[in-house]
């Protein structure tokens, strides 16, 4: 079977060749099965934003070897992975546009990746029907409000639709960049229910940054933990099921020698 993800190899350097040089990310070999769904933590500074922006395509690879469903695409640009590409960033603001109404938001999602010249704002009703189904899969209540300005919504009901427009063309990969932080506790679970639940009825292979011990155990079938640049821990089915928190930073001592650090750590 085809991996959906395959890294080989990946390094990353900042500031190459000048006394300020940081290997960020130190020969990550990754391969994902179609469906996976990954929790990725680790400390401050460990890379995970890095490795997202890698694969993402807007940090250019300085070694290595990126492959989404077979496809080499380690020179390509963000803009041509953006078919195979879904990705949602921690503000809720950066995902969509404000003064837009909510149905000509997900109207360009559904363009995204087409000929330009497919480009129009006329949506049609079978396009309306379409969005009102899936926006009924968030449990919002959004469905009624497609005419309502994005701006004019909560954090909360933002993000859903981000992610909503994010998996609208079932991508071959969705990355999720702490894509829950800037919501309070109670959004943030409600909005993390409904990334499991997107994720499953698309059965959409995911990589999910997250401060959040307690969901990077609860939610996903994989966890991988980054330690400077490369992957300390990798744990998936029963044996992430049957983890804790306490077990989770004990494993890390373990393998990386000291404790966790990091200042947006939750632990519940
Ligand atoms: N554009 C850049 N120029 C120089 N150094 C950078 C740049 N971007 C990131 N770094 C450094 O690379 C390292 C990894 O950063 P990255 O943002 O990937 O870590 P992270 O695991 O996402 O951390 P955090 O959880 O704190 O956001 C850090 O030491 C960071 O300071």
């Amino acid at each position: 079977m085809t991996n959906a993800l395959e890294l080989r190899k990946l390094h990353q350097f900042f500031n190459q060749g000048t006394v300020n040089e940081r290997h960020v990310l130190k020969g990550i070999d990754l391969k994902l099965a179609p469906g996976e769904f990954v929790a990725v933590i680790g400390g401050n500074g460990a890379g995970k934003s890095t490795l997202l922006n890698s694969i993402a395509g807007s940090l250019p690879v300085d070694q290595g070897q990126i492959k989404i469903e077979g496809e080499d695409v380690t020179y390509e640009t963000v803009a041509k992975r953006a078919r195979l590409i879904g990705r949602v960033f921690q503000d809720p603001q950066m995902g969509t546009a404000p003064l837009l109404t909510v149905e000509e938001n997900l109207s360009l999602a559904l363009l995204r990746g087409q000929k330009r010249n497919c480009w129009s704002f006329g949506v049609k009703k079978k396009q309306r029907q379409f969005l009102q189904e899936q926006l009924a899969l968030l449990n919002l209540g959004l469905e009624d409000r497609l005419s309502a300005e994005i701006g004019l919504l909560s954090g909360g009901q933002r993000q859903a639709i981000t992610l909503l427009m994010a998996t609208l063309q079932n991508p071959a990969l969705l990355l999720l960049d702490e894509h829950t932080a800037a919501l309070d506790p109670q959004t943030s679970q409600i909005v993390m229910t409904l990334t499991a639940q997107l994720v499953a009825e698309k059965q959409l292979t995911t990589l999910m940054i997250t401060h959040n011990m307690a969901d990077a155990l609860k939610f996903g079938n994989r966890l991988i933990m980054l330690d400077q640049g490369q992957i300390a821990i990798d744990v998936a089915g029963a044996e992430k099921a049957q983890l804790t928190v306490p077990d989770l930073l004990a494993l890390f001592k373990h393998k990386s020698g000291q404790d966790l650090t990091d200042d947006r750590v939750l632990l519940s």
